[in-house]
């Protein structure tokens, strides 16, 4: 486990959802900067977060991952960053307060910038006439204007995603450690449209109510340091191969292989064959891991991937994120969760519910109804009571902003509204009033599972 397989070697096992790069001198510049270019994150701190991920799969802690669906070059601002982190903050204290559950928080952000596409093409009417194009495969890749110029697979982006990504971590790290995440400002993230809205109200009473524990805590001489700055940690689908594996390095405390681009790395739906290139990739690594696992996902599919990653069964070093659908995860979970357990195989379960729950509007918007969102979970969390298992966690495509890309929750945005602020590039997102909305319905499911815990 402790060497690395050559890029070539991936590339000649046939990698899925790679962009065709035109050039291949620049690619080669590109991929010789990044192989020289300092980490992101270091790999005591992907063992930390595996700890972590451990204590899920026990059943000792519940995992918060979210963030955009595609991240953008333009998007890395501080408004924009703080703004996502702060709904993170907020989902995670009302999952630690109203669900009563240790909260591991993992950002999808700092390196989601690539992303996998059910076409190669997009096809769109331009001045009347039908124009087809290269899809758009993140800012990692290619340009999002509809242009054949900006369509063009450009490498240098791969050093670009580089530069964005440890801009992004750099001012997540200074919040999280520098005062922004100290529990006495759990009023203070409750600021702008969000305070005035039904959940914000819900969570200032919340809010109060630490405000007073704290107080308590502070009257009796009980001040911990946790109070004061949180862990978070950073994922992103690890998608590009050339990215991916120049940000792989070798550790010096323990000659192992990580990937220093992200703290946890999963691989997507779409490129989790058994013998492809990702997975033989990611078998080398010793970050914690994730897979994505729809409706298509076998329980044997599960078992061999099981295998294939973490052969040792070392416990937090792989998460299934399932994404069956809220139609489909009552029938389709069960099966899957029933036989990895029998087998005793270590996993944390993560439910995914927005990538099985995506359509088009009829206004032309991709878009997610809230109702299935919270439908799929509850669907996750009532097949893991019945099978005396742990859900795990939730993985969301979530803003911090106001947009209006998901139908439904207190809002009611039905589908005319969508038009009105819709930004993702890709797949829609909670709003922030949608993602404290959830929140809140998880911290009930997770207050009902632990009551039945015992
Ligand atoms: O975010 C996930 C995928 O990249 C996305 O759902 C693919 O979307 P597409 O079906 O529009 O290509
Ligand atoms: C592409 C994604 O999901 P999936 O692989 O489950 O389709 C994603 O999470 O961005």
């Amino acid at each position: 486990m402790s060497s690395i397989p050559s890029l070539e070697s991936l590339h000649a096992i046939g990698a899925a959802q790679q962009p065709r790069y035109p050039d291949r001198a620049r690619l080669d510049a590109a991929v010789a900067r990044l192989r020289g270019a300092p980490p992101l994150v270091f790999a005591g701190e992907c063992d930390d977060l595996t700890e972590k991920l451990a204590a899920v799969s026990r059943g000792e802690a519940f995992l918060l991952q979210g963030g955009d669906c595609a991240e953008t070059f333009d998007g890395v601002t501080a408004d924009n960053v703080r703004n996502k982190l702060r709904v993170l903050l907020q989902m995670a204290v009302i999952l630690t307060y109203a669900g009563s559950v240790p909260v591991v928080k993992v950002g999808r952000l700092a390196g989601q910038y690539a992303k996998p596409r059910s076409s190669d093409d997009e096809t769109r009417v331009v001045d009347g006439e039908s124009v087809t194009l290269p899809a758009y495969r993140g800012d990692a890749v290619n340009g999002f204007d509809f242009t054949p110029e900006s369509r063009i697979p450009d490498p240098q982006r791969l050093v670009e995603v580089y530069h964005a990504s440890a801009a992004t971590l750099n001012l997540v790290r200074a919040f999280v450690t520098g005062g922004y995440a100290d529990l006495r400002q759990v009023h203070t993230w409750n600021t702008d449209f969000v305070k005035e809205s039904p959940v914000g109200q819900r969570y200032e009473v919340m809010a109060s109510e630490i405000d007073r524990a704290l107080s308590f805590m502070s009257a009796i001489g009980a001040d911990p340091e946790e109070l004061r700055r949180v862990d978070f940690h950073s994922s992103h689908e690890a998608l590009l191969m050339e990215y991916e594996h120049a940000m792989t390095r070798i550790d010096s405390r323990t000659q192992q292989p990580y990937n220093v681009s992200g703290h946890f790395v999963w691989i997507g739906e779409r490129t989790r064959q058994l013998d492809g290139a990702h997975v033989e990739y990611f078998r080398h690594l010793r970050n914690p891991i994730g897979v994505k696992l729809g409706p298509t996902a076998t329980a044997d599919d599960a078992l061999a991937l099981a295998a294939k990653l973490n052969p040792e069964n070392t416990p937090g070093r792989l998460t299934f994120i399932t994404r069956f659908g809220a139609e489909k995860i009552r029938d389709g979970l069960p099966r899957l969760v029933e036989k990895v357990t029998a087998e005793g195989v270590q996993v944390a379960w993560v439910c995914d519910p927005m990538h099985g729950n995506t359509f088009t509007s009829s206004t032309g918007y991709k878009t997610r109804r809230f109702d299935d969102v919270v439908g799929e979970v509850q669907g996750f969390f009532d097949v893991h009571r019945a099978l005396g298992t742990w859900p795990g966690g939730i993985l969301v495509e979530m803003t911090g902003d106001d947009v209006t890309e998901c139908i439904g929750g207190g809002e009611e945005l039905d589908e005319h509204g969508l038009a009105h602020r819709y930004e993702s590039v890709v797949d829609p997102r909670l709003n922030r009033v949608q993602s404290l909305e959830l929140a809140f319905l998880v911290a009930e499911m997770l207050r009902a599972a632990d009551t039945r815990r015992g």
